[in-house]
């Protein structure tokens, strides 16, 4: 459906921000872009809604070569919209009525019943009347989320969509809106620092670095196999420990999670306790290996100095 190709971009000459960017989006499909701050996530998502020229690369939309703002008097594209992290409300005027800004006014109760439809999505019916200059941060992300979704985009593209958003809401709204646009097979690029967004709902996930797509697969098989301790620690803690000291005969350093390793009763790989950190339904327990200091988890509290039995 959209197709992005060998994309490259440089805002200053010799400085290159993205290389050779490659990547499909199915219809219905949710691809995550994750990286660290700075690696051109936002720059990729305008990209590919048009709003700068490309001097290498293409992105196509089925057979149509998608074009920037030279050839485009109004930058963007009618199917496609674009939530840039400053959200682009109008502040004095209501939540209902930014969402409805772009609804034609011919059918009002068509238009009276979207409108109603996408609060309900984002959660924010009871602010239907109220100005958004009198929102929080969350509610104004809230209402900017649902004013994109109003007139039906085949794709969307969010920059940092629940960035303002506590975490008490933003699991449930990460549900409902995700929920929302599989069901309506509306496809969608989220750019995101948060390992949540992109594992729990992701079907495809786009790791960048240093210009680069340095890893890409679903969410299990990214998480379940880093290529890097980059790859690993968006999604945990993440320990690198040579092979060696786990007496395994091989060459280099594994990458392990802290749920990898196990406190056991028995074994050769002995470890000191030095901090435990209480993580909810967890602990994880800071430990002296060799000279190292890795993560364990463990179900209890270990007390500091406690020698403790470890394995893979
Ligand atoms: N208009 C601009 N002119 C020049 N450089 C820019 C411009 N916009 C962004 N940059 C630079 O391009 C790089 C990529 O920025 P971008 O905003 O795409 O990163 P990001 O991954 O989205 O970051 P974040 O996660 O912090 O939002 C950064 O080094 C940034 O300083």
């Amino acid at each position: 459906m959209l197709a992005i190709q060998n994309v490259s971009y440089a805002y200053t000459k010799g400085k290159s921000i993205l290389k050779n960017i490659n990547f499909n989006v199915k219809q219905g499909e949710y691809v995550a872009l994750l990286g660290e701050s700075g690696c051109g996530k936002s720059t990729l998502l305008e990209i590919i809604y048009g709003l700068m020229d490309l001097k290498e690369g293409t992105i196509f939309y089925g057979d149509k070569k998608l074009l920037g703002p030279k050839f485009n008097i109004i930058p963007g594209h009618p199917f496609m919209k674009y939530l840039a992290q400053d959200f682009s409300l109008m502040p004095f005027t209501t939540a209902a009525e930014n969402v409805g800004e772009f609804l034609s006014n011919i059918y009002k109760e068509k238009k009276q019943a979207r409108v109603k439809e996408l609060l309900e999505v984002v959660d924010m019916s009871d602010f239907a009347n109220t100005k958004v200059k009198n929102l929080s941060g969350g509610q104004k992300q809230r209402v900017a989320i649902a004013r994109v979704l109003a007139k039906e985009p085949k794709i969307l593209l969010l920059d940092e969509p629940f960035s303002h958003i506590d975490n008490f809401r933003k699991n449930n709204l990460r549900r409902r809106l995700f929920t929302y646009l599989k069901a309506q097979k509306i496809s969608c690029i989220v750019a995101t620092h948060d390992s949540t967004d992109a594992l729990s709902f992701a079907d495809t996930i786009h790791i960048i670095r240093n210009t680069n797509i340095i890893a890409s697969g679903t969410p299990k098989e990214i998480y379940e196999t880093p290529n890097s301790v980059y790859v690993a620690s968006f999604f945990n803690e993440v320990n690198e420990i040579p092979y060696k000291l786990l007496n395994i005969q091989k060459k280099g350093t594994a990458v392990l999670y802290p749920e990898q390793l196990k406190i056991v009763e028995k074994s050769d790989l002995k470890a000191t306790v030095l901090n435990s950190y209480f993580k909810g339904s967890f602990y994880l327990i800071e430990v002296k290996f060799h000279q190292q200091q890795i993560i364990i988890a463990s179900h209890k509290e270990h007390t500091k100095g406690t020698l403790l039995n470890i394995s893979l």
